[in-house]
């Protein structure tokens, strides 16, 4: 068994785990890196940039068929499924340098590539190696879950881990799961050409403001999605060489290849938790806001920690822990100004409160600001029309944004800026914006909430007919 004596000790190379292993050995702290699986983890090998990839070839393939509006002929693009994911892991092998062991090595990180276990509360056994940290951080992620549904081991089925390496383009695809990962893979899929249907037990993107999510559920079934909600997935059969997915509600629905995007489970199996004292929650490890998990000198970062599961949320938490595990100071992670973003066309975009949630939380204080795309030139030109912005608003400060929309992952980051630094209405309606782009849309929401205050205000319209009769 080989000793190890370090500052911080990092368990997992995913978008969490590689931001702390960076940020701590370039201030000077002696790093080590545990990584059981790929460098890089989720988001680079399983997630976000695979999907995006896909995403990408769908959006190509949309263009095509869908042309002539612009006056360029339509034409039935196509599609070499194959190619894509060749795509698909061209970009993946674009990004990796970024996440490798030769740079992180670069950094003077110790990369250990073999999961780890704690053995006592400070100790964490890989391989090996006995490492002894002054502190851990836990960022292990999360992995698809895979629920106990009868007849699943009957069928073969896919999940975000292996369905960027599917070749065969699937001619019916069922998908489990209305969520972000069900909803972009669904639209990725149904522009490549197969026949797509989404079976969700609840209510799909039921995590995101309802009007926004219509909008983008009705443009999916507009481009022939099959979207059954309301409908909890009962047992799976094979039917012949045919998946049939079967409703507790009684409907079966057949197709010849099967997605599970029902949610995620913490990677906490191989950590031996109980070894350090550190305690679970139903979705994660048990953190408190400054993410100290219940072993003080251990840190739970990104999916694992249970809270909202992105990759800048990992990012931002690293950011987090850093300032307290190196220096010493108090350090509390906010979740107020934390966006997300659903990668569907249109996009759907939120931060902070939900219309629902400023409602529930300042009742009659809560102001809506609102701006539809169909009044943003540029929108107009490029025949992206649907969509709104609405900001919720309480004394003149937004407390929150849902943008559906063209580009709305792009335009919420000026709201997580605002709400980051507790800006006013006044400053967003004081920037200019250049003609025409879409991001004018966030200056003239702000200028939709100054519009009933200026136009429709009597002492302003008194004020202004006074004036006017005296300067020359
Ligand atoms: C299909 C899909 C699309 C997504 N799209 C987006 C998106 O567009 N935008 C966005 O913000 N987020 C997106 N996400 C979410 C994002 O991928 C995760 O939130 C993010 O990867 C979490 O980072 P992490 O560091 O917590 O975990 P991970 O990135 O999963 O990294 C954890 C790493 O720890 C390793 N590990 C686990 N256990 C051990 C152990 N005991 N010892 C050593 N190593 C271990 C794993 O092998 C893994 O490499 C998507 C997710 C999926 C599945
Ligand atoms: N653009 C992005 O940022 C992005 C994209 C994809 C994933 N992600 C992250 O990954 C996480 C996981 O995504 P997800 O879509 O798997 O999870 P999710 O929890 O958001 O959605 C899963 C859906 O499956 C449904 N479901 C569960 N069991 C079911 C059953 N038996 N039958 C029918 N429906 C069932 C649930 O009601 C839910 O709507 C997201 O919460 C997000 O944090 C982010």
């Amino acid at each position: 068994m080989q000793e190890l004596k370090t500052d911080i000790l990092v368990i997992g190379a995913g978008s969490g785990g590689l931001s702390v292993a960076a940020g701590a050995s370039q201030m000077g702290a002696d790093v080590v890196l545990l990584e059981g699986h790929k460098m890089g983890g989720d988001c680079l090998n399983f997630g976000c940039v695979p999907s995006k990839a896909l995403i990408a070839s769908g959006k190509a393939a949309h263009g095509q068929a869908h042309a002539s509006v612009y006056g360029v002929a339509d034409v039935v693009p196509q599609v070499d499924y194959a190619a894509a994911k060749d795509h698909v892991h061209d970009v993946i092998a674009q990004i990796e340098p970024m996440d490798s062991q030769v740079r992180f090595e670069g950094f003077g990180v110790k990369v250990i590539r073999e999961y780890g276990s704690f053995i006592s509360p400070t100790q964490v056994q890989a391989g090996d190696h006995l490492i002894t940290a002054r502190r851990v951080v836990v960022a292990t992620g999360s992995s698809p879950l895979v629920p106990p549904l009868p007849g699943l081991d009957q069928v073969t089925y896919f999940t975000n881990e292996t369905i960027f390496d599917l070749r065969d383009k699937p001619a019916h695809l069922l998908i489990i799961g209305g969520g972000p990962i069900g909803m972009e893979m669904a639209q990725a899929h149904i522009r490549l050409g197969c026949k797509v249907t989404v079976i969700e037990g609840l209510k799909a993107l039921g995590k995101d403001d309802p009007e926004a999510a219509t909008i983008v559920l009705d443009s999916l079934k507009a481009e022939g999605v099959a979207i059954h909600e309301n409908a909890m997935v009962a047992q799976i059969r094979d039917n012949a060489g045919a998946i049939e997915v079967v409703t507790e509600n009684g409907e079966i629905h057949a197709g010849s290849h099967l997605l599970l995007a029902v949610g995620r489970k913490a990677n906490v199996d191989r950590l031996n938790l109980e070894a350090a004292g550190i305690e679970r929650t139903r979705t994660g490890i048990k953190v408190d806001d400054t993410l100290r998990t219940t072993n003080r000198k251990v840190y739970a970062i990104g999916d694992v920690a249970g809270g909202l599961q992105f990759t800048h949320v990992a990012g931002y938490q690293a950011g987090v822990i850093i300032r307290s595990a190196l220096f010493g100071l108090p350090s509390k992670a906010k979740t107020a100004h934390i966006p997300w973003a659903t990668y569907t066309d249109p996009e759907l975009a939120q931060v902070g409160l939900s219309e629902a949630q400023a409602r529930a939380q300042h009742g009659d204080a809560v102001e809506i600001a609102r701006f539809d795309y169909h009044h943003n030139d540029r929108a107009i030109s490029e025949r992206k029309t649907k969509g709104f912005i609405k900001v919720m608003v309480v004394k003149s400060r937004p407390v929150g944004a849902t943008i559906v929309g063209h580009q709305a992952g792009e335009l919420i980051n000026l709201w997580s800026l605002a709400l980051a630094n507790n800006l006013k209405m006044g400053q967003i309606a004081a920037m200019v914006s250049p003609y025409p782009t879409i991001g004018e849309l966030n200056k003239r929401v702000a200028g939709a909430y100054f519009t009933p205050r200026l136009f429709e205000n009597q002492t302003v319209k008194k004020v202004v007919r006074f004036v006017q009769r005296w300067i020359p």
